[in-house]
């Protein structure tokens, strides 16, 4: 499964499981357009931080967003994340911005415009792979093919500590239990909780490496178009 891919691939899953770095990687041997929509609640986040609204104030929060301009880009290799016009993609992955972002992308009217938007551009797309907590089971129920990643808590604090240059343990307990948070508020909200669509297929990636992962959702999109074109 290389170049032709025609459809979109749908990576969900809690924080540190690989959902970014497998999907632009899939992106790439697929000759995919790649969305983060993690990034779009994050630069929205940028939005109600800057615009001195309290996160859990939840009508504040519709209001300031309804008025910002979040753009992203959806090539594999670029980071693009603007607000209003200003390059944010540095700063939505600052402590900041993670601790605010669950109860910004809790609030329904930011998620129908962000879905909005989602759907935009993956219609742009012949081929995406769109990455999140609930493409498969909001955003787009019809995708090819549904993977939902998962991965031990502990695996997946150590994998981000990785990422951060963390060494300290007590940073890690600390990010631990940040991710810990998250997955609780991402998966007990009312509007679109963070959870398996019925039909994805679960990739468990606490015993695999980044390559096998990347190998077995490329193999899982294969099969889909497959199945498609005898169904
Ligand atoms: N299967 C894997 N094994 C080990 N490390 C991984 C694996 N998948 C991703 N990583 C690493 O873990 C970190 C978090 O991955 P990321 O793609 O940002 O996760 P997510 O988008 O789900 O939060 C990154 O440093 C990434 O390179
Ligand atoms: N489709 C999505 C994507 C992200 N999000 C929210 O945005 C936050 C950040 O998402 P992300 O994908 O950037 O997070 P990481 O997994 O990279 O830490 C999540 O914790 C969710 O609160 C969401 O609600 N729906």
């Amino acid at each position: 499964m290389s170049a032709g891919f025609r459809g979109q691939v749908t990576l969900d899953g809690p924080s540190g499981t690989g959902k970014s770095s497998v999907a632009r990687a899939v992106a790439a041997r697929l000759g995919a357009a790649y969305l983060d929509t993690g990034a779009m609640y994050r630069a929205a986040t940028v939005a109600v931080l800057d615009g001195g609204v309290d996160p859990d104030d939840a009508e504040a929060v519709a209001r300031v967003v309804a008025a910002a301009r979040i753009e992203v880009g959806t090539t594999a290799g670029e980071e693009v994340v603007l607000v209003d016009g200003v390059d944010v993609a540095e700063r939505i992955r600052g402590a900041e911005v993670t601790r605010a972002v669950s109860p910004v992308s809790a609030v329904p009217a930011v998620r129908r415009q962000l879905v909005d938007q989602q759907r935009a551009l993956v219609e742009a797309a012949d081929a995406v792979v769109v990455e999140g907590r609930d493409i498969g089971t909001v955003v787009l129920p019809d995708a090819t093919c549904k993977i939902y990643l998962t991965a031990a808590p502990e695996v997946r604090a150590e994998r981000r500590a990785g990422q951060l240059g963390v060494t300290d343990p007590a940073e890690i307990a600390a990010l631990a239990e940040d991710l810990r948070r998250r997955d609780e508020y991402d998966s007990s909200r009312a509007d679109s909780p963070l959870r398996p669509a019925s039909d994805a297929v679960i990739v468990d990636s606490t015993d695999l490496d980044r390559e096998a992962v990347i190998d077995r959702v490329c193999e899982l999109a294969g099969r889909a178009v497959r199945a498609g074109e005898w169904a």
